[in-house]
């Protein structure tokens, strides 16, 4: 079943707030206008991941990149654990979550909710334990002209293509106490081997996968 919401993280203009250098702003930038113009629950992400007016999940961001899905859903109220495996936007994060956690004190509340992990998703799942797990590879490459954001170019840079998406998915879903939701270009073609999932939410350029595991 696919379902078109309103998915205010791809239609901020990212590019307006964006850096040509890896830096994390929880503060201000895009994160901070999303927080103060967002649709709170009745964004994409939130609404994939199962967050209603009563109910909050804990959730595990497999992919944790810059670390927006993360901080959204903490600042719904959820933990979060966030798991990062290159190096560099390891440092970045845990810099961006230094400085924002001094910043001000509605931000510093989210931030103490986001525990920051560094390592493989694939392996360090197994040792934890959550209703929703995100997973939000980088994406392929587009088959159209249209540019990348720039930050998402960035990150490229340093992290590469994520070829084992497809084995942190089934990990995932092994793992996931309620749900999975795959973040993936609206128009992507689904990953191979992966189970139909039982419903989509459809953005403009994004799509959220959700797979029921309960
Ligand atoms: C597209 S970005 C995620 C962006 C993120 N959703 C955000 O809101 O900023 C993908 C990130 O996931 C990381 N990643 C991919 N596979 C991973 C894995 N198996 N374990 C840990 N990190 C992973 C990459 O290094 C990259 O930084």
């Amino acid at each position: 079943m696919k379902r078109r919401v309103k998915d205010t993280s791809t239609e901020t203009d990212d590019d307006e707030f964006a850096q040509d250098r890896l830096f994390c702003d929880f503060a201000g930038g895009a994160v901070g206008h999303r927080l103060k113009f967002g649709g709170g629950r009745g964004q994409a992400l939130p609404k994939a991941a199962g967050f209603t007016k009563g109910r909050t999940p804990t959730v595990i961001d497999a992919t944790a990149g810059f670390g927006r899905d993360a901080f959204l859903l903490a600042s719904l109220g959820a933990q979060v654990t966030l798991i990062e495996r290159s190096a560099e936007v390891h440092a970045m994060l845990e810099e961006g979550l230094d400085r924002a956690r001094v910043a001000d004190e509605q931000i510093a509340e989210i931030i103490s909710r986001m525990t920051l992990l560094f390592g493989d998703a694939k392996e360090l799942l197994s040792g934890l334990s959550a209703d929703v797990i995100v997973v939000d590879p980088m994406h392929p490459p587009r088959k159209t002209k249209a540019l990348v954001k720039k930050e998402m170019r960035v990150l490229r840079s340093y992290v590469g293509a994520d070829p084992d998406a497809e084995g942190l998915m089934k990990v995932a879903l092994e793992m996931a106490k309620k749900r999975v939701v795959l973040k993936w270009p609206a128009k992507g073609d689904p990953l191979p081997n992966i189970r139909k999932p039982s419903h989509q939410l459809m953005g403009k350029s994004t799509r959220y996968d959700v797979f029921m595991t309960e």
